[in-house]
């Protein structure tokens, strides 16, 4: 990955939380140097403030034209944010934002509009440098814009390109949320083993391997995850008798995480209406 142009003209970080964070600490790690990065954040958490020691600019008047602004911020702090942004907004400076909801017109109407723009929907595997990332640019945006914030966001994870913004809420809902729903069933697992007298730290430990195993296994195996799953499916066996359940249509599993997405999307639908 080159990181070439964004070394030479600096990257604006606004808001440095927890994506914020992940992105930037995959970033360092892939050759950002730290004294090309501006952060511009009222809480910055210590480990940012440790990064000042290596150059990195936390709070500091804004570069002229930084090759690329990182938006990081709630959907919710736009309206007080992005003002502080707006002299970045020459249509040099490529505008790349990771927000829920908000929409590439939105920044468009906020920061100009010859402002090049993408907007992307990374997630927190990131912080492991497991995360996918969707990514669509408007206009402005041209073939090396685009690579450049796809080689930034590989560095943390995959990355698709989608065909249409529409696709962001939808995106949203399985990537962006999605490993909120993969937690809560480690949680759930580990419970209903504790409940079949397994003790809890044990449970924990065997929901977690298996996740992450399976996720693994997903990843790397070549057969599609319904073979995988028919594969661990001995016939008159254990795992039969549970999908008997998850797969029940009214209240198994598809029918409850189709309506969790479709909340989500929908979430993610109004939130660019605010
Ligand atoms: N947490 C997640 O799983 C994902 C979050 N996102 C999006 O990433 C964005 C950030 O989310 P998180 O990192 O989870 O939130 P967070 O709350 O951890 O981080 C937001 C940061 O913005 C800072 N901030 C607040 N007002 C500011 C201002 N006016 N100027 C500069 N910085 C300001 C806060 O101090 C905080 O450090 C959101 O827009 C969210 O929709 C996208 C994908 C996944
Ligand atoms: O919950 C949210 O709104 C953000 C966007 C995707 C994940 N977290």
């Amino acid at each position: 990955m080159t990181l070439s142009r964004v070394n030479e003209n600096g990257l604006v970080l606004l808001g440095c939380g927890k994506m914020g964070s992940a992105m930037l600490q995959g970033w360092l790690a892939q050759g950002l140097n730290a004294n090309s990065v501006t952060v511009i954040d009222p809480h910055p958490s210590q480990w940012v403030q440790g990064l000042v020691q290596q150059g990195l600019h936390l709070n500091e008047p804004l570069p002229t034209t930084p090759a690329i602004c990182i938006i990081a911020v709630k959907p919710q702090m736009m309206g007080d944010a992005l003002p502080a942004l707006r002299a970045l907004g020459n249509g040099t400076t490529v505008f790349l934002s990771i927000a829920a909801g908000t929409s590439i017109g939105a920044f468009a109407d906020a920061l100009g509009d010859q402002s090049p723009i993408i907007r992307a929907m990374p997630n927190t595997p990131a912080a492991v440098g497991q995360g996918i990332t969707a990514l669509i640019g408007n206009a402005h945006i041209n073939d090396a814009d685009m690579q450049m914030g796809e080689a930034l966001l590989s560095a943390v994870g995959q990355t698709v390109r989608l065909a249409s913004e529409d696709q962001m809420d939808a995106v949203t809902a399985v990537s962006g949320s999605g490993p909120a729903y993969v937690f809560h069933l480690i949680e759930t697992l580990a419970a209903a083993g504790v409940a079949q007298g397994l003790p809890k730290d044990m449970a924990l430990q065997l929901a977690k391997a298996t996740v992450a195993g399976a996720g693994a296994l997903a990843q790397a195996a070549d057969e599609d995850p319904t073979q995988l799953r028919i594969n661990v499916t001995s016939p008159n066996g254990t795992t039969a008798a549970a999908l008997e359940v998850l797969m029940n249509e009214t209240d198994g599993f598809p029918a409850l995480l189709n309506r969790a997405v479709t909340a989500a999307a929908d979430r993610s639908r109004e939130l660019g209406k605010e």
